[in-house]
């Protein structure tokens, strides 16, 4: 393919997160500090005259139609009304249902670089909306900074958090986000804090950030919570999102690399740096437009 435009679609770490409440049409409501990673899939898009929109190669298990790239592309069509069409190649490194958000970073990747090959300009907060009707993830994509997130995480303040190197370790399953949030046990309940607090780190039950899917996902994996027990040997181990990734915040890249030298060989396990500003901003040279939000 003759690709024009080359572009990363990072992953994420819910660094904690809170469940305070469940709105009417059973989504829960969250609280939670996003933060993007150094590490994720690539796209390449090439634009077409002929309106089609073609993704390759493709995902197993995945339907063309139901790719949340090509729902996204289709979606930006539909809205702006353009002719145009694109050629997109796929390089998939996240793990599905990892926690990570490689579907929502992926359809975030695939808005703004759309808007930008067939020369729209629809702003970012136009593009967040779109997206969020793909994905309650795909908004903090969009705008591109490590942010506290309310509501189903459409809600978004910018922060800056610590950028640590991240062991991330992905225990060979993948857990389903409806299942998560539909399971008995899940904590649904815990109080609203403030975003200074969170930022605080202010103890919770004897620990810093924690995340509320955690007893509900040790319940459903059994290679989860050995994944989790074995990371907590080394820091403060958590899951991400709905799991099923347990990421570790560490000092330094030696420390990631000591640790991973020692990971069972039948999880996948990858090191990456935390960031303030998605890679996906960096390479699109996007400065600072978070603060326009609607
Ligand atoms: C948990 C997070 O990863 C935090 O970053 C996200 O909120 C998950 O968002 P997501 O993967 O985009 O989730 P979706 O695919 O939209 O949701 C799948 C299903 O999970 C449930 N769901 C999801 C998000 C949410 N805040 N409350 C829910 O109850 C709903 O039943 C929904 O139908
Ligand atoms: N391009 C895509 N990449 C990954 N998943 C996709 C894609 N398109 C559709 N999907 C579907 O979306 C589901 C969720 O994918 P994703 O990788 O975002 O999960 P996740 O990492 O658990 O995200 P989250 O943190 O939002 O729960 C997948 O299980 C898959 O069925």
């Amino acid at each position: 393919m003759n690709a024009r435009l080359s572009l990363p679609a990072p992953a994420k770490l819910n660094r904690m997160l809170h469940i305070v409440g469940r709105r009417a049409d059973g989504y829960h409501e969250l609280q939670t500090l996003f933060q993007f990673l150094d590490h994720g899939d690539t796209l390449a898009f090439a634009p077409r005259e002929d309106g089609i929109i073609r993704l390759h190669p493709a995902m197993k298990g995945i339907d063309h139609d139901a790719n949340l790239i090509v729902r996204a592309a289709r979606l930006l069509q539909h809205e702006s009304g353009t002719t145009q069409g694109a050629d997109i190649h796929l390089d998939k490194r996240l793990p599905l249902g990892g926690g990570l958000g490689g579907g929502s970073s992926d359809a975030a990747t695939t808005l703004l670089a759309l808007d930008r090959l067939w020369s729209l300009s629809a702003g970012l907060p136009r593009l967040a909306e779109l997206g969020l009707s793909l994905g309650a993830d795909v908004p903090v994509f969009i705008y591109g900074h490590s942010a506290w997130a309310e509501g189903i995480g459409e809600r978004l303040t910018p922060v800056t958090l610590a950028t640590p190197w991240f062991v991330v370790i992905h225990p060979g399953e993948e857990i389903s986000t409806p299942a998560v949030f539909g399971h008995p046990e899940l904590t649904r309940n815990t109080p609203p804090i403030s975003m200074a607090r969170a930022l605080r780190g202010e103890a919770e039950q004897g620990r810093l950030w924690r995340n509320d899917c955690e007893a509900a996902v040790k319940r459903l994996s059994l290679k989860v919570a050995h994944a989790l027990d074995w990371l907590s040997a080394f820091g403060p181990a958590m899951l991400t999102g709905t799991g099923s990734c347990v990421f570790c915040p560490l000092m330094s890249e030696q420390q990631a690399d000591r640790i991973l030298r020692r990971v069972d060989s039948h999880w996948h396990a990858f090191k990456a740096r935390g960031c303030n500003i998605s890679p996906l901003h960096d390479a699109l040279d996007i400065h600072d437009e978070m603060s326009v939000k609607s």
